[in-house]
């Protein structure tokens, strides 16, 4: 559990690290199922786990929810020198498959703040799209404090009428 501040507000987020080795996949796929947020991670000294983001992508599609969010990241860039996948090859993936891109250094601290903020952003993002899109015109909550208001009265012509919101 973290909590971190987007936009002034304080989101707390739990987050999962699933294990990386195909011996786990059983139980990584479980995670998936109630992700909000995930993040791709390969590591730029290492162009087999780039390949291996492919791999990644499909489960994800395949066992996440409809609408999780997904941030591509290239984690190790501390390790220039060992470095085997440009910082474009990232980018090109990433715009692929429509995400957002971050090279990170989990030693260097390097873009570690700014790719959590950002994925609790798109993730905060798409459900407000949900809750707006069940809020009927003119706020729910106003039709719900009128019934309550209205509890006990009699029927009556100054009652009656508040049938309209506009
Ligand atoms: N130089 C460098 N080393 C890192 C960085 N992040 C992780 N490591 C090292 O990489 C190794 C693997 O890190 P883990 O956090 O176990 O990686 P993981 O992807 O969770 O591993 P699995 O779950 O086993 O797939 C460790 O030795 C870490 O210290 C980084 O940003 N830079």
């Amino acid at each position: 559990m973290k909590t971190i501040e987007v936009d002034g507000i304080k989101v707390r987020i739990q987050i999962w690290d699933t294990a990386g080795q195909e011996r786990y996949q059983t139980i990584t796929k479980q995670y998936y199922r109630r992700a909000q947020g995930i993040f791709l991670v390969y590591d730029i000294s290492s162009e087999h786990s780039y390949q291996h983001i492919m791999k990644w992508v499909s489960d994800v599609d395949e066992y996440a929810p409809e609408g999780v969010q997904k941030i591509l990241i290239g984690n190790k860039a501390d390790e220039e020198q060992k470095r085997q996948v440009g910082r474009e090859q990232g980018q090109q993936l990433a715009k692929e498959y429509g995400m957002d891109f971050y090279e990170t250094s989990a030693c260097t601290n390097l873009n570690i703040k700014e790719s959590f903020t950002r994925l609790t952003e798109l993730v905060l993002q798409a459900h407000r799209k949900e809750l707006e899109g069940l809020r009927t015109p003119a706020s729910n909550e106003l039709a719900l404090a009128e019934l309550e208001e209205d509890e006990g009265k009699p029927e009556g012509p100054e009652n009656s009428s508040k049938t309209c919101w506009c």
